[in-house]
């Protein structure tokens, strides 16, 4: 029976193992700060719980324009609404705790032998040795590595966090009051759904952000779209501002910019990005190659460069996602014990942003398009004639759609609006299957509905011949 021992127990690990215990393989995993990884404890499901019920106070908020008021016990109208983000936050734990839970409940359901440790490479690649917590070492023989160590926030010697009034993102759950100003740096993902997430709980929200948009590596118009929403509902965007420290005095935050402007606030989350955990593993004396940022380097079967090692997740870079994290790890297995391999695509990968509006996008962009890397027809048709829309209220948001010219095969698309991550399916299944623009048109759509705006946008890119 073949052995595999995985270095990490997130999405890229935890996946990974399911399909090797699958496949007939003794599977064990070594994780260090529990199943589920970064995206179950720390990142994506405590943030996504945050945003579910700044979501729900955003929707309350717009309920007056529906018809809907509310009234206290005595029948007088009651306007304000407030979030004891105290509760909100031990939700937020304890369902990220239960998560991680019925996660390593699965694997070891599976007879997959979790190990709660440190791992790290012998210099005899066929060893992991797991430092234990006790103080112990487990050396684990086996035929194959996987490592999927993820990444954790990157940090500045400037802005040192101290867990109260300067956050990392993982550090936000343990505050118990709404702050009254929250200074987001950083406006990549990370820092605009959490600086969406508190505006929506009711903070006063500023977002220093280097570039001239928020978001700079998403589609520029849905960027657009989100940035006039945020700015509509009071949040203040400082463009082009580059953060150099950040201090605190008291209960006071202070964030200096490198032009010498300061902004003060009560507290500040530090969004500037990730850094690989490739350290301490043993990585380069078992010859695997990083790139200049600490990467793993990988290829489209998630090999590295030393045979038998196999990297996937956030510790290889690329488009860092809980998806493509599982994906990456479920290829490395399949590779490895000879089952068929369809190697990563990146181009069919589904990305969601989790603001108000949504942002999801997959395929070729409208980017690549502008710069003549890919030939493409593109058409946005906003949501704000779309019926369902204007029934619900909705009026920011589009969707996009990419076709080759003359066949009309959808190579991406993007959808702005609320659920976004769901409407963008069929644009997916068309990326990856090769449908075309006139299927998607020929398609019923439920009347009315805001995936009518998909099949509408479809049919207006048909060409007559
Ligand atoms: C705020 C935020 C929100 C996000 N939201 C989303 C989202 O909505 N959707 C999405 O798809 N992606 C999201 N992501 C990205 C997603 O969280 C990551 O891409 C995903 O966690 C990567 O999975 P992974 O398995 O590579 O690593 P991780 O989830 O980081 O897991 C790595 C595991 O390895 C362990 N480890 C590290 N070193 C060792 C060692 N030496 N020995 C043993 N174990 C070790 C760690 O303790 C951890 O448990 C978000 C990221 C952030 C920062
Ligand atoms: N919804 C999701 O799927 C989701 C959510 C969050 C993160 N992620 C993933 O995590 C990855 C990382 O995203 P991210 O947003 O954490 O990092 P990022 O690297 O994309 O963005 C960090 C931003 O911080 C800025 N920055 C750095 N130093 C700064 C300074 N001194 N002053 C001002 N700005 C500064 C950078 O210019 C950059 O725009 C992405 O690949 C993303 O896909 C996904």
């Amino acid at each position: 029976m073949a052995r595999v021992t995985i270095v990490g127990g997130g999405p890229g690990g935890y996946e990974a193992a399911l399909v090797a215990q699958q496949l007939g393989a003794e599977v064990t995993v070594v994780d260090r700060d529990g199943v589920g990884g970064s995206a179950v404890l720390t990142d994506c499901v405590p943030s996504k719980t945050l945003i579910a019920t700044s979501e729900l106070m955003s929707d309350m908020t717009l309920a007056r324009d529906l018809g809907i008021n509310f009234r206290d016990h005595q029948g007088d109208p009651a306007t304000e609404l407030y979030a004891d983000l105290g509760l909100v936050n031990e939700r937020v734990k304890a369902l990220a705790l239960a998560q991680s839970s019925d996660i390593e409940g699965r694997l070891t359901r599976r007879g997959i032998r979790v190990v709660k440790g440190a791992g790290r490479i012998d210099a005899d690649k066929r060893r992991v040795v797991a430092a234990l917590p006790d103080g112990g070492e487990e050396a684990i023989e086996n035929d194959a590595v996987l490592i999927a160590t993820g990444a954790r926030p990157r940090v500045l010697p400037s802005a040192q966090p101290d867990g109260e009034r300067i956050l990392t993102w993982e550090q936000v759950y343990d505050l118990d009051e709404l702050p009254e100003h929250m200074i987001v740096v950083g406006s990549g993902v990370t820092g605009v759904e959490f600086a969406n997430a508190y505006l929506n709980l009711g903070a006063r929200v500023t977002l220093v952000s280097s570039r001239d948009r928020v978001l700079p590596g998403e589609d520029a118009d849905a960027a657009t779209v989100l940035q006039d929403v945020l700015e509509r509902q009071g949040m203040n965007i400082l463009g082009k501002s580059r953060m150099e420290t950040v201090t605190r005095d008291g209960d006071v935050v202070t964030v200096k910019l490198t032009d010498g402007r300061e902004v003060t606030g009560s507290h500040c989350v530090l969004a500037l990005g990730s850094i690989p955990n490739t350290e301490d593993l043993g990585l380069a004396e078992a010859g695997i190659e990083l790139d200049e940022g600490g990467f793993i380097r990988t290829d489209k079967v998630s090999r590295t460069s030393a045979y038998g090692v196999y990297a996937a997740g956030d510790c290889t870079g690329g488009f860092m996602l809980a998806s493509t994290a599982a994906m990456a790890g479920r290829i490395a297995m399949r590779h490895f014990l000879g089952d068929a391999v369809i190697p990563m695509d990146l181009k069919e990968v589904a990305a969601n942003v989790f603001t108000s509006p949504e942002i999801a996008t997959v395929g070729y962009s409208q980017a690549q398009v502008d710069s003549g890397e890919v030939v493409a027809d593109t058409l946005r048709l906003d949501l704000k004639g779309n019926p369902r829309a204007k029934m619900q209220g909705i009026s920011d948001g589009f969707v996009k759609l990419i076709s080759r010219p003359g066949t009309g095969v959808v190579i991406g698309g993007v959808v702005v609006g609320p659920r976004a991550s769901e409407l963008i399916h069929p644009i997916t299944l068309a990326v990856s299957t090769g449908l075309t623009v006139d299927q998607i048109a020929n398609t019923f759509t439920v009347y009315p509905s805001i995936s009518g705006s998909t099949a509408e946008a479809a049919r207006r890119l048909h060409h007559v011949e």
